[in-house]
């Protein structure tokens, strides 16, 4: 049975109760912050076969793989951001929809984020490299989606088998966590406090439960 919990971290809110996916690290605290800033986090998703990433090329998460996103400018709404952010770095649109919220703080930085996560499973325009963001497909390997049942037919997106999987071990080391319920389509929310040494200290993610 699953565990159902209204008991959220510091941080989150939520207001029915969610079923805990994964939780860990350590005992201590959850580290304090005093500010908390808005970003958000989008990825275009097709036939549940592929996913699209964008490669950081500069700044903050230089060198992983991610959704596109960026802070909410002031005046604006999460979710004109996550448009506006999606064509900034990706050159498309997208009818964006929110599936989750993170939260994340840094030992010794006292602005914790707070990241809605969007995703869409069509777009327009043409994908294109920006300043910031190499932007690719990758396949959704089938560890990371619900399992399917056995006697349903699957429509298989032959081009998105030679694709390569979601690069997990390139990317920040909290989306092996929320990345199967976002692909689930289940609403998410989690947080994931990170040591100077950018280790995760203590995370927990929790998700509506499996329908
Ligand atoms: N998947 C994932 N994304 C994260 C984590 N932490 C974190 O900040 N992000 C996302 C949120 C944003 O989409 C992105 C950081 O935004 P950014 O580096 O583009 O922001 P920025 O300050 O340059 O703002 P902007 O100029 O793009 O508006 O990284 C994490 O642990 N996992």
């Amino acid at each position: 049975m699953s565990k159902e919990t209204t008991e959220l971290p510091p941080g989150l809110a939520h207001d029915a109760p969610l079923v805990e996916a994964a939780s860990g690290g350590e005992e201590n605290d959850w580290i304090a912050y005093d500010k908390v800033k808005q970003y958000t986090n989008a990825f275009v998703i097709q036939n549940d076969s592929k996913i699209l990433l964008g490669y950081k090329k500069r700044g903050f998460g230089q060198g992983l793989w991610n959704g596109f996103g960026g802070k909410v400018d002031p005046g604006e709404t999460s979710a004109q951001a996550a448009v506006r952010e999606l064509q900034e770095e990706a050159g498309i649109t997208a009818p964006l929809q929110l599936r989750g919220i993170l939260f994340f703080v840094l030992e010794g930085v006292d602005t914790a984020f707070h990241i809605s996560v969007y995703s869409a499973y069509e777009y327009s325009g043409t994908i294109t490299e920006t300043d910031e963001m190499r932007p690719e497909w990758f396949s959704i390997q089938d560890s990371l989606l619900p399992p399917r049942n056995p006697l349903t037919t699957i429509d298989h997106d032959a081009q998105a088998e030679e694709l390569p999987p979601i690069p997990l071990d390139k990317m920040w080391a909290d989306d092996e966590f929320w990345m199967p319920l976002m692909l689930a389509r289940r609403y998410f929310v989690g947080r994931a406090d990170f040591g100077a040494d950018n280790k995760m200290r203590r995370w927990w993610f929790g998700a509506t439960p499996a329908s």
